[in-house]
Protein backbone atom coordinates (compact mmCIF):
# COMPACT_ATOMS: atom_id res chain seq x y z
CA UNK A 1 0.00 0.00 0.00
CA UNK A 2 2.86 2.27 1.11
CA UNK A 3 6.15 2.05 0.37
CA UNK A 4 9.33 4.23 1.40
CA UNK A 5 12.94 3.98 -0.18
CA UNK A 6 15.88 5.51 1.35
CA UNK A 7 13.20 8.95 0.97
CA UNK A 8 14.90 12.54 2.67
CA UNK A 9 13.35 15.52 2.82
CA UNK A 10 14.29 19.09 3.39
CA UNK A 11 12.47 22.15 3.23
CA UNK A 12 13.31 24.74 0.54
CA UNK A 13 16.91 26.54 2.22
CA UNK A 14 16.42 23.88 4.92
CA UNK A 15 18.63 20.63 6.15
CA UNK A 16 17.03 17.39 5.92
CA UNK A 17 14.17 17.30 8.15
CA UNK A 18 13.63 13.41 6.99
CA UNK A 19 16.44 11.06 6.64
CA UNK A 20 16.80 7.85 4.47
CA UNK A 21 13.56 6.66 5.55
CA UNK A 22 12.36 2.84 4.56
CA UNK A 23 9.22 1.11 5.94
CA UNK A 24 6.67 -0.18 3.74
CA UNK A 25 3.16 -0.79 4.74
CA UNK A 26 0.58 -3.62 3.69
CA UNK A 27 -3.00 -2.82 2.70
CA UNK A 28 -5.06 -3.00 5.54
CA UNK A 29 -2.82 -2.76 8.41
CA UNK A 30 -2.96 -0.43 11.16
CA UNK A 31 0.33 2.23 11.92
CA UNK A 32 1.26 4.51 14.55
CA UNK A 33 4.24 7.25 13.52
CA UNK A 34 5.66 8.42 17.00
CA UNK A 35 8.53 10.26 18.10
CA UNK A 36 9.34 13.58 19.52
CA UNK A 37 8.46 16.95 18.61
CA UNK A 38 10.12 17.58 15.24
CA UNK A 39 10.99 14.08 14.36
CA UNK A 40 9.45 14.49 10.97
CA UNK A 41 5.93 13.12 11.61
CA UNK A 42 3.85 15.12 10.19
CA UNK A 43 6.20 15.73 7.23
CA UNK A 44 5.80 12.08 6.76
CA UNK A 45 2.05 12.05 6.20
CA UNK A 46 2.05 15.44 4.08
CA UNK A 47 4.70 13.41 1.78
CA UNK A 48 2.18 10.70 1.43
CA UNK A 49 -0.57 12.74 1.02
CA UNK A 50 1.72 14.21 -1.54
CA UNK A 51 1.52 17.85 -0.01
CA UNK A 52 4.99 17.81 -0.33
CA UNK A 53 7.64 16.56 -2.59
CA UNK A 54 10.41 13.80 -1.69
CA UNK A 55 13.60 15.59 -2.22
CA UNK A 56 15.56 12.13 -2.41
CA UNK A 57 14.22 8.69 -2.32
CA UNK A 58 11.19 6.93 -3.84
CA UNK A 59 7.25 7.00 -2.70
CA UNK A 60 4.85 4.57 -3.73
CA UNK A 61 1.17 4.83 -2.82
CA UNK A 62 -1.57 2.25 -3.97
CA UNK A 63 0.62 1.72 -7.21
CA UNK A 64 1.66 5.61 -8.04
CA UNK A 65 5.09 6.45 -7.80
CA UNK A 66 4.86 9.64 -6.28
CA UNK A 67 7.42 11.15 -7.88
CA UNK A 68 6.23 10.78 -10.83
CA UNK A 69 3.22 12.15 -10.48
CA UNK A 70 2.00 14.98 -12.30
CA UNK A 71 0.61 18.46 -10.26
CA UNK A 72 -2.71 18.27 -12.23
CA UNK A 73 -2.94 14.36 -11.13
CA UNK A 74 -2.67 15.04 -7.25
CA UNK A 75 -6.82 16.07 -7.02
CA UNK A 76 -7.41 12.80 -8.47
CA UNK A 77 -5.14 10.35 -6.14
CA UNK A 78 -5.97 12.39 -3.16
CA UNK A 79 -10.15 11.56 -3.52
CA UNK A 80 -8.44 7.88 -2.42
CA UNK A 81 -6.87 9.40 1.17
CA UNK A 82 -8.67 10.77 3.95
CA UNK A 83 -7.22 13.24 5.64
CA UNK A 84 -7.56 14.28 9.66
CA UNK A 85 -6.54 17.11 11.83
CA UNK A 86 -5.10 17.56 15.31
CA UNK A 87 -7.63 21.19 15.03
CA UNK A 88 -10.53 19.63 13.23
CA UNK A 89 -10.26 22.47 10.10
CA UNK A 90 -13.77 22.72 10.50
CA UNK A 91 -16.30 25.01 8.84
CA UNK A 92 -18.33 27.13 11.88
CA UNK A 93 -20.42 28.69 10.12
CA UNK A 94 -22.06 24.89 8.66
CA UNK A 95 -24.17 22.28 9.81
CA UNK A 96 -22.15 18.91 10.89
CA UNK A 97 -24.35 17.54 7.47
CA UNK A 98 -22.74 20.50 5.57
CA UNK A 99 -19.15 19.99 6.45
CA UNK A 100 -19.08 16.12 6.47
CA UNK A 101 -21.05 17.13 3.01
CA UNK A 102 -18.54 19.25 1.65
CA UNK A 103 -16.32 16.70 0.20
CA UNK A 104 -18.74 14.87 -1.78
CA UNK A 105 -20.37 18.09 -3.11
CA UNK A 106 -16.98 19.70 -4.36
CA UNK A 107 -16.68 16.25 -6.42
CA UNK A 108 -20.14 16.55 -7.81
CA UNK A 109 -21.98 13.63 -6.68
CA UNK A 110 -25.89 13.69 -7.50
CA UNK A 111 -27.90 14.89 -4.45
CA UNK A 112 -29.72 12.08 -2.96
CA UNK A 113 -25.99 9.79 -2.91
CA UNK A 114 -24.61 12.95 -0.62
CA UNK A 115 -27.41 12.45 1.53
CA UNK A 116 -26.80 9.18 1.51
CA UNK A 117 -23.52 8.77 1.91
CA UNK A 118 -22.93 11.44 4.33
CA UNK A 119 -25.71 9.96 6.52
CA UNK A 120 -23.88 6.82 6.32
CA UNK A 121 -20.27 8.76 7.66
CA UNK A 122 -22.23 10.13 10.28
CA UNK A 123 -23.84 7.02 11.78
CA UNK A 124 -20.05 5.35 11.38
CA UNK A 125 -19.01 8.13 14.00
CA UNK A 126 -22.28 8.09 16.23
CA UNK A 127 -23.50 11.30 15.11
CA UNK A 128 -26.32 10.58 12.85
CA UNK A 129 -28.45 12.46 15.56
CA UNK A 130 -26.15 15.68 15.08
CA UNK A 131 -26.45 16.48 11.89
CA UNK A 132 -28.17 19.74 11.76
CA UNK A 133 -26.27 20.87 14.93
CA UNK A 134 -23.00 23.81 14.09
CA UNK A 135 -19.95 22.49 15.32
CA UNK A 136 -19.09 24.70 18.08
CA UNK A 137 -22.21 23.09 19.86
CA UNK A 138 -20.28 19.71 20.26
CA UNK A 139 -17.31 18.43 23.03
CA UNK A 140 -13.90 18.69 21.06
CA UNK A 141 -14.41 14.40 20.64
CA UNK A 142 -17.35 15.10 19.02
CA UNK A 143 -15.97 17.44 16.92
CA UNK A 144 -13.12 15.50 16.20
CA UNK A 145 -15.42 12.50 14.79
CA UNK A 146 -17.14 14.87 12.58
CA UNK A 147 -13.85 15.30 11.01
CA UNK A 148 -13.44 11.64 10.55
CA UNK A 149 -16.86 11.53 9.04
CA UNK A 150 -15.70 13.88 6.00
CA UNK A 151 -12.08 11.96 6.00
CA UNK A 152 -14.16 8.61 5.36
CA UNK A 153 -17.21 10.21 3.72
CA UNK A 154 -15.74 9.22 0.05
CA UNK A 155 -14.69 5.73 1.15
CA UNK A 156 -11.14 6.12 0.95
CA UNK A 157 -8.81 2.99 1.13
CA UNK A 158 -5.86 5.07 2.78
CA UNK A 159 -7.08 6.85 6.25
CA UNK A 160 -4.05 9.63 7.55
CA UNK A 161 -4.50 11.10 10.51
CA UNK A 162 -1.92 13.74 12.43
CA UNK A 163 -2.00 14.16 16.22
CA UNK A 164 -5.80 13.60 16.28
CA UNK A 165 -6.08 13.33 19.62
CA UNK A 166 -3.90 15.93 20.39
CA UNK A 167 -7.07 18.45 21.52
CA UNK A 168 -8.91 16.25 23.36
CA UNK A 169 -9.01 14.79 26.78
CA UNK A 170 -8.13 10.95 27.83
CA UNK A 171 -11.64 9.65 27.30
CA UNK A 172 -12.40 11.24 24.42
CA UNK A 173 -8.94 10.19 23.08
CA UNK A 174 -9.50 6.73 23.15
CA UNK A 175 -12.99 7.11 21.79
CA UNK A 176 -11.39 7.90 18.60
CA UNK A 177 -8.86 6.03 18.34
CA UNK A 178 -11.30 3.22 18.44
CA UNK A 179 -13.37 4.68 16.11
CA UNK A 180 -9.72 4.57 13.64
CA UNK A 181 -9.48 0.67 15.13
CA UNK A 182 -13.16 0.15 13.75
CA UNK A 183 -12.34 1.63 10.15
CA UNK A 184 -9.26 -0.51 9.87
CA UNK A 185 -11.28 -3.67 11.06
CA UNK A 186 -13.38 -2.82 8.00
CA UNK A 187 -10.51 -3.09 5.39
CA UNK A 188 -9.23 0.88 5.84
CA UNK A 189 -5.30 1.13 6.04
CA UNK A 190 -4.94 3.92 8.36
CA UNK A 191 -1.93 5.59 9.14
CA UNK A 192 -2.02 8.22 12.58
CA UNK A 193 0.83 10.04 13.62
CA UNK A 194 0.39 10.42 17.66
CA UNK A 195 2.38 11.36 20.96
CA UNK A 196 -0.40 9.91 22.96
CA UNK A 197 1.77 6.80 23.10
CA UNK A 198 0.09 6.12 26.50
CA UNK A 199 -3.31 5.56 24.42
CA UNK A 200 -1.63 3.31 21.96
CA UNK A 201 -0.34 0.61 24.35
CA UNK A 202 -3.84 -0.67 25.38
CA UNK A 203 -4.89 -1.02 21.57
CA UNK A 204 -3.50 -3.39 18.82
CA UNK A 205 -0.76 -1.66 17.11
CA UNK A 206 2.34 -1.46 14.65
CA UNK A 207 4.73 1.56 15.50
CA UNK A 208 7.14 3.35 13.20
CA UNK A 209 9.32 4.90 15.45
CA UNK A 210 11.25 8.75 14.09
CA UNK A 211 13.47 10.53 15.87
CA UNK A 212 15.54 13.03 14.14
CA UNK A 213 13.86 12.54 10.82
CA UNK A 214 15.23 8.67 10.93
CA UNK A 215 13.60 5.93 11.51
CA UNK A 216 14.94 3.94 14.53
CA UNK A 217 14.12 0.82 16.44
CA UNK A 218 14.11 2.58 19.50
CA UNK A 219 10.88 2.30 20.54
CA UNK A 220 8.83 4.81 22.81
CA UNK A 221 8.02 3.92 26.68
CA UNK A 222 4.70 5.08 27.82
CA UNK A 223 4.67 7.18 30.51
CA UNK A 224 2.41 4.68 32.92
CA UNK A 225 5.20 2.04 32.54
CA UNK A 226 7.86 4.58 33.19
CA UNK A 227 5.76 4.39 36.29
CA UNK A 228 5.50 1.26 37.07
CA UNK A 229 9.40 0.95 36.89
CA UNK A 230 10.43 3.75 39.13
CA UNK A 231 7.72 2.33 41.93
CA UNK A 232 9.44 -0.88 41.41
CA UNK A 233 12.99 0.75 42.11
N1 LIG B 1 7.29 24.71 6.48
C1 LIG B 1 8.45 24.40 7.08
N2 LIG B 1 9.59 25.04 6.73
C2 LIG B 1 10.77 24.72 7.30
N3 LIG B 1 10.93 23.77 8.25
C3 LIG B 1 9.82 23.11 8.65
C4 LIG B 1 8.53 23.38 8.09
N4 LIG B 1 7.62 22.56 8.68
C5 LIG B 1 8.31 21.81 9.57
N5 LIG B 1 9.63 22.14 9.55
C6 LIG B 1 10.70 21.51 10.36
O1 LIG B 1 10.75 20.13 10.01
C7 LIG B 1 11.01 19.34 11.18
C8 LIG B 1 9.97 18.24 11.27
O2 LIG B 1 8.70 18.85 11.49
P1 LIG B 1 7.36 17.98 11.61
O3 LIG B 1 6.25 18.95 11.77
O4 LIG B 1 7.31 17.02 10.50
O5 LIG B 1 7.63 17.19 12.98
P2 LIG B 1 6.61 16.44 13.93
O6 LIG B 1 7.30 15.20 14.36
O7 LIG B 1 5.30 16.31 13.26
O8 LIG B 1 6.50 17.44 15.15
P3 LIG B 1 5.26 17.72 16.13
O9 LIG B 1 5.10 16.45 16.92
O10 LIG B 1 5.74 18.85 16.97
O11 LIG B 1 4.07 18.05 15.28
C9 LIG B 1 11.02 20.29 12.36
O12 LIG B 1 12.36 20.57 12.68
C10 LIG B 1 10.34 21.53 11.84
O13 LIG B 1 10.87 22.69 12.45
Amino acid sequence: MIRFDDVSYRYPGGKDVLSNVGFSIRQGEMVYVTGPSGAGKTTLLRLIAALCRASRGQIVVMGQNLSALKPRRIPLYRQHIGLVFQNFNLLYDRSVFDNVALPLVVRGYAYADIGRRTRAALDAVGLLGREKSLPLTLSGGEQQRVGIARAIVTKPALILADEPTGNLDPEMALEVMRGFQRFNEAGVTVMIATHAIDLIEALPHRIIHLEHGEVTDKMPVAASRLGASHGAR
